[in-house]
């Protein structure tokens, strides 16, 4: 349904900047009906990436195709089937719910005798019922970032692209945001591809890409991601995080990573972590505020695979 191919995009640089690759010979595919979120830390190429899906941008080399169409040379036809919320409020805040509605049933062509119809088909897989009639600016972060959803959901479209959709929004809305857009998936089937760094999102879809200097370093279900770190690991609270990681490397031989106030540990080689638990506990108990085995989540990953820390929420 999204089928990138050896996309590289290259920005040209100046007599002072030299060439930057920002997107590197990637390839990806997201399935029909497939949810699946791009992630990587800052500066690996996410938003180029996006720009380049949604037109904004041309592409060094490689090719992308939606829905079966070319981007580059049938970009009609994929703005027909494609829907893209941007991270930048697209709608005027000024306006109602229902104003904001009727500008982007005007900028579509949607015939008047479909306007209502559609307008009430975009609004149930929302939480807006009863505010048509209320400004943009009156309501709350979340609602407001569903006039965005509802305003793309106008053009029924089969693809759904969103960058970090849910940001600055607080859990609840969060949450209210993104079960929208899974039950758009479960029950409209359809194909939706998201950045966020923010991985609890992301336990849930189909597939998590992760970006690092332009690559795609991995790109699998979170299940399988989560199955590159193995079943358990220690995970300890310390005031001096970076200390205590750096006598664990060399006084046990530990392999550990630091992220925040946290030291988490590989896997041990039998898999089980409560020997290991007990042993550091005794040696470092001072050092430490807390310890425990804990399942390990995409934030896991993330550090594994980038390197970098991961997005808090
Ligand atoms: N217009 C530009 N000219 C030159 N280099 C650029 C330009 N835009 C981005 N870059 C560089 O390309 C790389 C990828 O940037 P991009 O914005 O795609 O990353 P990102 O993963 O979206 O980061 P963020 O999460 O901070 O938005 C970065 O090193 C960035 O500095």
């Amino acid at each position: 349904m999204i089928r990138i191919r050896n996309l590289t995009h290259i920005y040209p640089g100046s007599r002072k900047v030299a060439p930057h690759v920002a997107v590197s010979d990637l390839s990806l595919e997201v399935g029909e009906g497939e949810f699946a979120i791009l992630s990587g830390p800052n500066g690996s190429g996410k938003s180029t990436l996006f720009r380049i899906l949604c037109g904004l941008a041309r592409p060094s080399a490689g090719q992308v195709s939606i829905a079966g169409f070319d981007l580059l040379t049938e970009p009609a036809r994929v703005r027909e089937v494609m829907g893209v919320v941007f991270q930048s409020p697209a709608i005027d805040k000024q306006l109602t719910v229902a104003e904001n509605l009727a500008i982007q049933a005007d900028l579509y062509d949607i015939p008047a005798a479909d306007y209502r119809a559609r307008r009430d088909r975009a609004l149930a897989w929302t939480d807006l019922g009863g505010r048509l009639d209320n400004r943009v600016e009156t309501l709350s972060g979340g609602l407001a970032r569903q006039v965005e959803l509802a305003k793309v959901l106008m053009t029924d479209p089969r693809i759904l692209l969103l960058d970090e959709p849910t940001t600055g929004l607080d859990p609840v809305s969060r949450r209210n945001f993104l079960e929208a857009l899974q039950r758009l998936q479960r029950e409209r089937g359809m194909t939706v591809l998201m950045t966020s760094h923010v991985f609890s999102e992301a336990e849930d879809v189909d597939r998590v890409a992760i970006m690092r200097e332009g690559k795609l370093m991995a790109y699998d279900t979170p299940q399988a991601l989560r199955a590159m770190i193995g079943t358990e690991m220690v995970v300890i609270q310390s005031r001096e995080a970076k200390v205590l990681a750096g006598r664990l490397e060399a006084e046990l031989g530990l392999t550990a990573s630091v992220v925040g106030d946290e030291v988490r540990l590989a896997e041990t080689e039998n898999g089980d972590s409560l020997p290991l638990l007990e042993k550091i506990l005794q040696r470092y108990r001072p050092d430490i505020r807390s310890i425990s085995i804990k399942q390990p989540g995409l934030d896991d990953v993330f550090v594994r695979v980038t390197g970098a820390a991961s997005g808090q929420e």
